[in-house]
């Protein structure tokens, strides 16, 4: 074919005219754009050469080698793939306009426009390379076709490009750019490692550059002959796990999490189905500084076909399983996928969900493992990431009972480490419900008066003092079919666990305390909705409780904390008609200020504060001074 001069098809004539006039930011992906084609079309080859390894010809191993003339201000992407016959250069970069290129203009138009990032995503990626070059020559030849049926294209981006036949022994395709005024960054051997490094390193295939090494008399880097591999070479991911060691794993976390530390434990399988990917997923040993910051993006890089598309793809990951890094390789996705789509892609979603089971299973193979160690390593795990896991069980409904399964609380029996399975177990004959007591800390949770009918029948509460327990306990009301019972909401009613001489016996205590209860109701009626006598104390004479459906007086606390404001709900007294104190009130002549003594020692013993301090110090020290 003699030179022949063509016209870009109208709608590449617009994406050219966009490219070169509104992308100015992230220019460098080029370079990924480029070398994924590269890449792209050694994996035809291979793909090709299974039933005709002639392709191959004499260089059976396929690469891509990046190099660049400073004189001349080139830079060249060179493959040994599958190359192009000069039908396929016509269409392929010049004519076939491609599906995505309307949305890309519509894209150009919109917002970002700015941003060269989007290129990658609409298909359009040859094109990018007008982006730092107004001039870009393609040299090629497909494999298979004699050396003299290669092709030469040539365009400057603006309305043509010419094509003619060239002579070219290698196979494969090479693309070069002559820069733009301006554009002389990409003329440094240490910026195009760092590119490749950053957005190529994953690609399977050995990325070449030319050693350089330091001139002292010239003053400046020398190029040598030899040529060496810039980027690792092996997508570890893709590799069979027997082939791989624990230590090649480890290194593989540090590098993509940037921890110091080896991971915790990680997982690597290659899922086939409905949506065929790769997963590789790694759960740090220690939380990050910024595990609180939920708007903070996954750790979770996204390849297709193992070139990177997106870091941080958040779609990949529910926002409580924030922690996990690692990689998911989708076969299926296309090339072009954009955050917009990944929202919306039905094979993302499947992505996401077998993710989301396979960290389960993997915390809950830690959790219930016989060897004491791993069991170890998952209270660790819960020490750091706890909270953050209990934002899932309002979060992530499928997976709600497995998530409860996971959690671990302190307990009147344990201050740490109990899980719902081992309350469950050990709960007592006729025992209906899971109790708990929340509070602001350990100490305050312990000495709740509220527990104490329970510590007397020997009955465990377990003891909840994490901010996102009341969370929580909103999102989750019972497990195994045993419900979720405060000891400060309600009356108590330990139903089968209270014996009948027990229920009456409290009957005739309530019966004679009567008026006295009578008058405690009138003297409080400003401070407590009510006030009743109860079975839930032994040694405590009196305790604070809230109406079945009131907020609990720990998480108003919360609220106010947070600014924010809480329902004014005033609590019912409870008191211990067989307590002395309690007992004294009916003959005190101080009995008012020992009605309210009662009630503010239960507010303090609850962790609550008194409205009135002063007025509560008077009180006792008048009693003190009486006594
Ligand atoms: N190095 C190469 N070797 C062989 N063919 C190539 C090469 N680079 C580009 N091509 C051909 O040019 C076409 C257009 O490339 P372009 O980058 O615009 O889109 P794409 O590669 O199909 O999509 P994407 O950018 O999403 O990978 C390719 O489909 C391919 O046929």
């Amino acid at each position: 074919m003699n030179k022949q001069t063509l016209s870009f098809q109208a709608e590449v004539k617009q994406i050219l005219h966009l490219v070169t006039h509104s992308l100015y930011s992230n220019k460098e992906i080029f370079l990924r754009e480029l070398i994924s084609n590269a890449s792209d079309a050694c994996d035809k080859l291979r793909f090709e050469a299974l039933n005709n390894s002639a392709l191959y010809e004499d260089a059976p191993n396929l690469e891509v080698r990046v190099s660049f003339d400073a004189g001349a201000k080139t830079l060249t992407i060179t493959d040994n793939g599958i190359g192009l016959s000069a039908d396929e250069a016509v269409n392929n970069l010049g004519t076939i306009a491609k599906s995505g290129t309307r949305e890309f203009m519509a894209a150009l138009e919109g917002e970002q426009k700015k941003d060269a990032q989007l290129i990658g995503q609409f298909g359009v990626g040859f094109y990018s390379a007008f982006i730092v070059a107004d001039r870009v020559t393609v040299e090629s030849r497909r494999a298979g076709l004699p050396a003299e049926e290669g092709v030469r294209w040539s365009s400057d981006g603006s309305g043509d490009f010419e094509v003619e036949t060239i002579t070219r022994p290698q196979r494969g395709t090479s693309v070069t750019l002559h820069l733009r005024e301006g554009e002389e960054e990409f003329l440094a051997g240490w910026k195009l490692r760092s590119i490749v490094g950053k957005y190529s390193d994953h690609i399977s295939l050995p990325i070449l550059m030319q050693k350089e090494e330091w001139d002292p008399e010239a003053k400046e880097q020398k190029k040598s002959d030899e040529w060496t591999a810039v980027n690792k070479a092996s997508a570890l991911w893709t590799r069979n796990k027997n082939e791989i060691t624990p230590e090649q794993y480890v290194e593989f976390y540090k590098q993509i999490s940037y921890d110091t530390e080896a991971p915790l434990t990680y997982t690597h399988n290659r899922v086939e189905g409905r949506s065929e990917y790769t997963q590789l997923l790694y759960i740090p040993s220690k939380a990050p500084f910024d595990l609180w910051n939920r708007d903070k993006r996954g750790g979770v890089k996204l390849y297709v076909r193992r070139v990177f598309i997106m870091d941080d793809a958040e779609a990949l990951m529910p926002v409580y399983l924030r922690f996990v890094k690692g990689v998911i390789d989708s076969a299926d996705l296309p090339l072009n996928v954009s955050r917009e789509l990944l929202q919306e892609s039905r094979d993302v979603k499947a992505i996401r969900e077998g993710s989301t089971k396979r960290v389960l299973s993997m915390l809950e193979s830690l959790a219930d493992s016989e060897d004491e160690a791993e069991r170890a390593k998952y209270a660790a795990f819960w020490k750091d990431f706890g909270q953050v896991l209990k934002e899932g069980v309002g979060e992530d409904h499928a997976n709600q009972e497995r998530l409860a399964k996971l959690l671990r609380f302190a307990s009147t029996h344990a201050d740490e480490g109990v899980s719902f399975v081992d309350y469950v177990k050990r709960m007592k004959d006729g025992q209906e419900a899971i109790y708990y007591v929340t509070a602001d800390s350990l100490a305050t949770a312990k000495s709740s008066p509220q527990l104490e009918i329970f510590r007397k029948k020997g009955i465990e509460v377990l003891l909840l003092v994490d901010r996102v327990d009341e969370w929580l306990l909103s999102h989750l009301y019972e497990f195994d079919g045993k419900p979720l019972q405060s000891v400060a909401k309600g009356a108590v009613d330990l139903g089968k666990l209270e014996d009948e001489e027990e229920k009456k016996h409290a009957e005739e205590v309530a019966t004679a305390f009567k008026p006295t209860l009578d008058r405690l109701k009138e003297t409080l009626k400003s401070r407590a909705k009510d006030v009743r006598v109860t079975t839930r104390l032994v040694d405590s004479p009196a305790c604070l409780v809230v109406e079945e459906g009131d907020m609990s007086a720990h998480l108003a606390r919360l609220l106010k904390q947070a600014g924010q404001d809480a329902p004014k709900a005033l609590p019912i007294l409870e008191v211990n008609a067989e307590h002395a104190l309690v007992r004294r009130l009916e003959a005190s002549e101080k009995f008012d200020d020992l009605a309210n003594i009662l009630f503010d020692q239960a507010m303090l013993a609850e962790g609550g504060q008194l409205e009135d301090p002063a007025a509560y110090v008077q009180r006792v020290n008048g009693l003190l001074l009486a006594a």
